[in-house]
């Protein structure tokens, strides 16, 4: 280690002394942003590692991409939030930038890149932090982890069937139950159905569904005035609310009649859900249209039953994301699970697992000329792949039990002087209490 002065080790030269103009910086980060020290990081790897299990059961290949893009793949114009609260800036080569708010058009330039030297179907996951810089007036944060499931290249609703059931594997395996959470289901192809007959223009069609999605968040007459804005007729506004509010798949087919994408589409996804044994878990939901402009088909969102939180995690259809990259259009399916909302569920429902730290032996020299032969015996248990917290200077055997008791080590191990030279270490296993000596080889 190099000594404050940027000598070599060995006695370090004096350290500056702390004086009062030493300004303390600020210990907190950035405002909207977490610190995960060790108990919110192994709650965050076990969510994670679920998220990869999950991923793995279902032959999808990981993924990664720079949380930093070109802001030219998020600056869509069709009036999203994300695109509001994009985190972006210029960079000292003026370029313009932005830390990722999503991950799926990082996916779709991926994609692009790779071109013909993939075969399809994709089915790639990512699990990645995601930014948006909102004014904290609203004290929300401004980073969250997403998991990322994407099927590249079918067409049909069987890939979005098995997305869910992806995320019901997932919900399963923590603990979740469709009385706790269910996914309202519907297809932007209904509004589409609505609109062919007012001859929206094509590009107005995600402004117009952005507007929709937030028929719960601001007044309807806010709604209506945006809609209008963007060159809804009075009529056209009406259809529009009026289908929103239909409550089942047979009223549906009766309002568009039974011909048409949006239906077919629909009946065959509720049907896939039966033989994929998820059905419970559905519901039909007019309303629901999501926030991503970029959605052309079924979108899906989960939600906790008892109404307390906000969508724990949704996506959709995006058949023509590609071409407005420039690209061959490839039908597309996805979906982002946060890891905020879920981990309050989680809290709300009693269901966060308890994860101490697992230390399988501290390791611990009775003297001090012993500390080498305390390195010898962790060594020996390293490579045995046993972990080892080896005490790293002269400590009194209280604070070496209360040290054991805290990090939950299985076992003590002591090095003694009579014992080593006997070839011997001490051993005390701490959930029992028993006590014995063993040769140093036989550790195990
Ligand atoms: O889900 C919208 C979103 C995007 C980036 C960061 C955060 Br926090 N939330």
């Amino acid at each position: 280690t190099e000594s404050p002065s940027g000598g070599r080790s060995g006695a370090l030269s004096p350290r500056p002394p702390v004086t009062g103009d030493v300004k303390k910086i600020d210990v907190n980060p950035p405002k909207g942003t977490r610190d995960f020290p060790p108990e919110d990081m192994r709650l965050r790897n076990w969510l994670f590692n679920n998220f990869k299990e999950v991923s793995r059961l279902y032959g999808f290949e990981e993924v990664d991409f720079p949380v930093l893009e070109s802001e030219a793949l998020f600056t869509r114009k069709a009036g999203e939030e994300i695109k509001d609260q994009l985190y972006c800036f210029e960079d000292r080569g003026n370029r313009r930038v932005a830390l990722r708010p999503e991950l799926t058009p990082s996916l779709a330039r991926l994609v692009i890149q790779k071109g013909k030297s993939v075969s399809l179907p994709l089915k790639w996951f990512t699990v990645g932090q995601c930014w948006r810089y909102e004014r904290m007036t609203r004290g929300r944060r401004r980073e969250h982890y997403q998991w990322n499931m994407d099927i590249i290249g079918v067409p049909g609703v069987m890939a979005e069937a098995e997305l869910i059931s992806s995320i019901v594997t997932f919900f399963k395996r923590i603990g979740i139950t469709e009385s706790d959470v269910g996914f309202k289901v519907s297809s932007r192809k209904v509004l589409q159905e609505v609109l062919k007959s007012y001859s929206i223009p094509e590009n107005m069609f995600g402004k117009v569904c952005v507007i929709i999605d937030k028929i719960e968040k601001i007044p309807v007459d806010e709604i209506k005035k945006e809609l209008k804005v963007v060159g809804l007729s009075q009529e056209a506004v009406q259809d529009l609310l009026q289908v929103l509010s239909v409550k089942s798949l047979t009223e549906l087919e009766e309002r568009l009649g039974g011909s048409g994408e949006a239906i077919a589409d629909l009946k065959q996804l509720f049907s896939l859900a039966e033989k994929f044994g998820y059905s419970k878990w559905l519901q039909f939901d007019a309303s629901v249209v999501r926030g991503l402009a970029y959605y052309t088909g079924v979108v899906f969102e989960g939600f906790d039953r008892e109404g307390k939180l906000r969508a724990i995690c949704g996506g959709g259809r995006y058949d023509h994301l590609f071409s407005t990259f420039g690209a061959e259009d490839i039908p597309a399916c996805g979906f982002g699970f946060g890891d905020a909302v879920i981990v309050e569920l989680l809290r709300e429902k009693g269901l966060l697992p308890e994860l101490g730290q697992q230390i399988d032996n501290l390791v611990c020299a009775l003297d001090e000329e012993l500390q080498g032969y305390a390195a010898t015996a962790a060594n020996m248990l390293r490579e045995k792949g046993q972990s080892v917290d080896l005490v790293l200077e002269s400590k009194p055997l209280k604070w070496v039990f209360k040290r054991a008791a805290r990090t939950n080590a299985e076992r003590l191990i002591l090095v003694g002087k009579s014992e080593w030279q006997r070839g011997m270490v001490g051993v005390k296993v701490l959930s029992t209490g028993e006590q014995y000596e063993v040769k140093l080889d036989d550790l195990n």
